[in-house]
């Protein structure tokens, strides 16, 4: 390895352009490793725009293809009407799968959706001497509510705290915070206010000490139940009934796909403990995530939930349930070109009028885009065509 005087990170200082900066870190690594980046290194991103909000390090960026589902009708309170769908990913057949759900969710009169809850959650864990400091802390919270909100809004225009949960093991005290975060996520917003509030409660309740400013409760990037059932971020529900013709015309019933996800979603989810008993959001949420410059790790949250389905006289009764959709317009990779046209495809790009409305508009559409890709697969499966869809469309020539 080469010794240099000058660190990698610290590129932007001496070149002070972060694009030359990048070159200069591509040619140092092409220099020491041998290997060309010629394609990482051709983008349209204007690295000044990333660096110090996106990323550290910065040599050029992936490019992965993105496909459209659609048109897709919805029937929110916030997204009503048609939308194209924009789905990065580079599994062959899952954009054709979620188009395919898109048209009989369309056809069969579109998805209904409410966003039941709305709220981010960050929970930092202190520690007090006793339990009886413990429950000491937690009434001393409940009753400064008002104060300690806002010492937390002082943070922010947007971020508004709006409940403050609280757990105790022993000497220790998780307060999950909640806030509503406008069109933001959010993580970065209530990560700044929860660190107002964390000094506060130290200086005004000495026998706390900080122990993390996240203590897992939160619970940001790792599959849980606490979110599960509290809910994180959006929590979202989308159903649609699915008309008798349209899967006779396929060559099955409503009771064959109905029976599909009670055996494979629910009792097959059972058996593996699993948090997802569904068959696929995650690919959805996944694709649409990457597509629209949100934080990917949290399609590990983002992506439980629950389908259920009824065979009923007219069809299908279906429905997806999302109880941690964690999403935003603002903020993040939101404003990266491509993904704001992304956004702007489905018009959602920015700050909503008023704030917040953006956002609920966006996971309305993304939990319609999940109900058609659960409802394609579970097709797709009761007609047993998904190895022979892979073969055709997911292997390129042989
Ligand atoms: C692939 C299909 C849709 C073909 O389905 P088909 O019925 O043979 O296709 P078709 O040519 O008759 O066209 C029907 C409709 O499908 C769509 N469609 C069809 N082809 C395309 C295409 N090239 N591009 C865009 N859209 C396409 C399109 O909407 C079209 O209607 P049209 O617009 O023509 O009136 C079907 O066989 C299918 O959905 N198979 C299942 C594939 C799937 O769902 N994969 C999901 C990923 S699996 C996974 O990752 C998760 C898993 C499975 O491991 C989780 C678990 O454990 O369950
Ligand atoms: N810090 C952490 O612990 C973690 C950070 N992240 C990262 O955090 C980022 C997302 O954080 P997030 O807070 O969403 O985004 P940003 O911090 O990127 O931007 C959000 C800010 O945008 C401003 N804003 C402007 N218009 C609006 C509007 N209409 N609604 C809401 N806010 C608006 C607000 O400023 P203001 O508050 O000043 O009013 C808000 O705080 C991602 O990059 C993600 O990867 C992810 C996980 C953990």
């Amino acid at each position: 390895m080469f010794l240099m005087e000058v660190k990698l990170h610290e590129f932007e200082k001496v070149y002070g352009d972060a694009n030359k900066a990048a070159e200069a870190r591509r040619q140092y690594l092409e220099k020491v490793t041998g290997v060309k980046l010629e394609n990482i290194g051709r983008t349209i991103i204007d690295l000044n725009t990333v660096v110090g909000r996106n990323i550290e390090n910065v040599i050029g960026a992936v490019q992965i293809p993105v496909g459209v589902a659609g048109p897709l009708l919805v029937r929110g309170d916030y997204a009503n009407g048609y939308f194209y769908v924009p789905l990065a990913t580079t599994e062959g057949a899952l954009v054709a799968s979620v188009n395919r759900g898109a048209k009989f969710v369309t056809e069969s009169g579109g998805a209904r959706v409410k966003v039941l809850k709305d709220g981010m959650a960050r929970a930092p864990l202190f520690r007090v001497p006793s339990l009886i400091d413990a429950v000491e802390l937690v009434e001393w919270v409940t009753g400064h509510f008002e104060e300690l909100k806002k010492v937390a809004e002082s943070t922010t225009r947007f971020g508004k705290l709006k409940d403050i949960q609280h757990f105790i093991v022993g000497n220790y005290v998780w307060l999950r915070l909640v806030f509503s975060t406008g069109d933001a996520m959010g993580m970065n917003m209530v990560t700044i206010a929860s660190e107002a509030v964390a000094k506060f409660i130290q200086e005004n309740f000495p026998k706390a000490k900080l122990i993390a400013l996240s203590g897992n409760m939160c619970v940001d990037k790792k599959a849980n139940a606490v979110n599960f059932i509290l809910g994180r971020g959006k929590t979202v529900v989308a159903e649609a009934v699915i008309k008798k013709e349209i899967l006779e015309r396929l060559g099955i019933t409503p009771e064959d796909v109905h029976n599909v996800n009670v055996r494979k979603n629910l009792i097959g989810s059972a058996l593996a403990h699993s948090y997802g008993f569904n068959a696929h959001f995650a690919n959805i949420i996944a694709a649409i995530f990457i597509a629209t410059g949100q934080d990917v790790a949290q399609v590990v949250e983002s992506s439980m939930g629950i389908t259920s389905t009824e065979a009923r006289e007219d069809g299908l009764y279906i429905s997806v349930f999302l109880p941690s959709l964690e999403v935003g317009t603002v903020g993040g990779g939101t404003g990266l070109p491509t993904q704001r046209e992304a956004l702007e495809l489905l018009g959602v790009a920015g700050s909503g009028n008023p704030p917040g409305v953006n956002a609920l508009k966006f996971a309305e559409i993304i939990a319609a885009a999940v109900l058609a890709g659960e409802l394609n697969l579970l097709i797709a499966l009761a007609r047993n065509e998904l190895a022979s869809a892979h073969k055709k469309l997911g292997r390129g020539a042989r």
